[in-house]
């Protein structure tokens, strides 16, 4: 499992780590990680370290100390490394004097705009070191001709702990931030650099193990990796049938949208349950399609048992068919139509699991907000939305998150791919989740592990090109296959 920390935990594993090493020890340990990043990624863009050019954009504060002390090694190593520092009697003393000792050289940021601009230009690599954790709102005035220059630049961007801007803990971003290539972050992984919008402009990111003393219960995020889904997935054993396998219940499609119903449908036959059963007035394009879907054209009251529901995707306005849904006594996935239809007070009376799955304009539908201000503030928003209903809540997007309404690690999903942004995909990861749902996962469980085989899905249906919702059902299996390593 990979792990986010909020800077308040950052900041006590510090200090405690801290008092027990040298001083300096800790920003020697992230520049010895930062400067071999560097050095990589130099050998990439330039053939090696030796005669490179690297530019270090300087803040104030530690942030800045790590890029200067990275700056001295990368130095000690042949590069000709200039700091421009965004306020000079600020900068990291130690930092200052181990670079101007290894042979590099200094400069006042905006003193010399122009040259500053001009070396930046002429860079290999830059060094993102404006500020880190410490750093509040989008970037300062001063710090923006840098970042402008520096997304200008053929330059690589290698920014230290955080592109220099992004909200560490919420992934939010206002105003000005740079862009990296590469994000080098030290002791664990930070929200931002998980959630969008943030995540976009970090790049790829690199962890540096510094040793910081992290309690697991204490992680705001989790993102599953393939040996945690691995293990989550329902493998059916020797003494398995069907109904132990669970069966999922899909009430979806309407006359009008019937597409979404066999879309559903087509996410849950993949999804590790051992029957499909689908009620709704899209029983024909279902059974057209899977055959061996059992269709009936009763209400959910009737249908027979399930061990779970999915209730919403393409559902129109059959308030009706929701509301016997969420009187079931098993676990049930509100999706789409669903989530408009579903009666707040029911859903929050609801005994057994709930998991809403809705993306930014429903969920800031059901919160009574803009869409931009979900897109903005997800971390937040998928909370909220948990708590309110006290219900498990998938918000999905470009960074799908599930929160549960007990609070917890919310589990960040970043397996997926813009390709997925394509009608009806949202369809099968309904049916999916549901499935999983029904082979006995825990809500929060169901809704993570669906999205990480849902992006994988993704990915192998589109490969670079595009994919239609059908192509992601279909390549579920793969991505099982691939998750399970065979
Ligand atoms: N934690 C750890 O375990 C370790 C942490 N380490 C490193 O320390 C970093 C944290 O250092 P930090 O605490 O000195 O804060 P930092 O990020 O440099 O920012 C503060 C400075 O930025 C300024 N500033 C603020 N907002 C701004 C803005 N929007 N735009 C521009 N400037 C802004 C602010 O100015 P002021 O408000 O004081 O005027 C202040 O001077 C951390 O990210 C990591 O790199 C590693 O060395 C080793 C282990
Ligand atoms: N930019 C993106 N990157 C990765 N995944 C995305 C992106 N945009 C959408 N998705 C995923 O695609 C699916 C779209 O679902 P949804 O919005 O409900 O579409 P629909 O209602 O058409 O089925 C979700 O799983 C979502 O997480
Ligand atoms: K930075």
């Amino acid at each position: 499992m990979r792990t986010a920390y909020s800077v308040e935990t950052v900041r006590n594993a510090e200090r405690e780590l801290m008092a027990r090493l040298p001083e300096g020890a800790l920003m020697q340990r992230a520049a010895a990680g930062l400067a071999a990043a560097c050095a990589q990624v130099l050998a990439r863009v330039a053939g090696r370290v030796y005669g490179s050019r690297v530019v270090l954009l300087v803040g104030s504060g530690d942030n800045g100390g790590d890029a200067l002390y990275a700056g001295a090694r990368l130095a000690r190593r042949g590069a000709a490394v200039t700091a421009l520092l965004l306020a000079p009697e600020r900068a990291h003393a130690g930092g200052l004097a181990a670079l101007r000792r290894a042979g590099g050289r200094v400069a006042d940021a905006g003193a010399a705009s122009g040259s500053a601009g001009e070396s930046i230009a002429r860079a290999d690599l830059v060094v993102d070191g404006i500020v880190g954790i410490g750093g509040k709102g989008g970037l300062r005035e001063a710090a923006v001709p840098l970042a402008d220059a520096a997304a200008r630049s053929r330059a690589a961007v290698v920014a230290v702990d955080l592109p220099s801007g992004v909200d560490a803990d919420t992934g939010q971003v206002r105003g000005d931030v740079v862009r990296a290539d590469l994000t080098v972050t030290f002791g664990t992984h930070k929200p931002g650099l998980l959630i969008d919008p943030a995540r976009e402009y970090a790049g790829a990111v690199r962890l540096v193990d510094i040793g910081l003393p992290l309690p697991a219960e204490a992680a705001e995020l989790e993102a599953l990796q393939h040996a945690d889904a691995a293990r989550l997935l329902p493998v059916p054993a020797a003494e398995s049938d069907k109904y132990r396998r669970g069966v999922v219940g899909i009430a979806a499609g309407s006359a009008r949208y019937p597409g979404a119903a066999v879309l559903a449908v087509a996410g849950a036959l993949r999804g590790g349950a051992g029957a499909v059963r689908y009620v709704g007035p899209a029983g024909d394009a279902v059974i057209a399609r899977f055959p061996e879907t059992l269709v009936s054209d009763q209400g959910p009251e009737r249908a027979g048992r399930v061990q779970a529901w999915v209730v919403g995707p393409g559902a129109g306005d059959d308030a009706a068919t929701v509301a016997q849904v969420l009187a079931a006594k098993v676990p049930v996935l509100i999706d789409a139509d669903g989530l408009r239809l579903a009666d707040a007070d029911a859903v929050r009376a609801r005994t057994a699991p709930t998991l809403m799955t809705p993306h930014a304009g429903e969920a800031a539908a059901l919160l009574g907000v803009a869409r931009e201000e979900v897109e903005g503030a997800r971390l937040a928003s998928v909370r909220e939305l948990a708590a309110r209903y006290g219900a498990t809540v998938l918000l999905k997007g470009s960074t799908t998150l599930v929160a549960s309404a007990k609070g917890g690690p919310v589990r960040v999903n970043a397996t997926g791919t813009s390709w997925l942004a394509t009608a009806g995909s949202g369809d099968v990861l309904s049916g999916l989740a549901g499935s999983l749902l029904a082979a006995g996962l825990s809500a929060v469980d169901a809704g993570s592990v669906a999205a990480y085989l849902h992006g994988l899905a993704g990915r192998f249906a589109a490969q670079g090109a595009p994919a239609g919702a059908h192509d992601v059902a279909a390549s579920i299996p793969r991505a099982w296959r691939d998750v399970r390593g065979n």
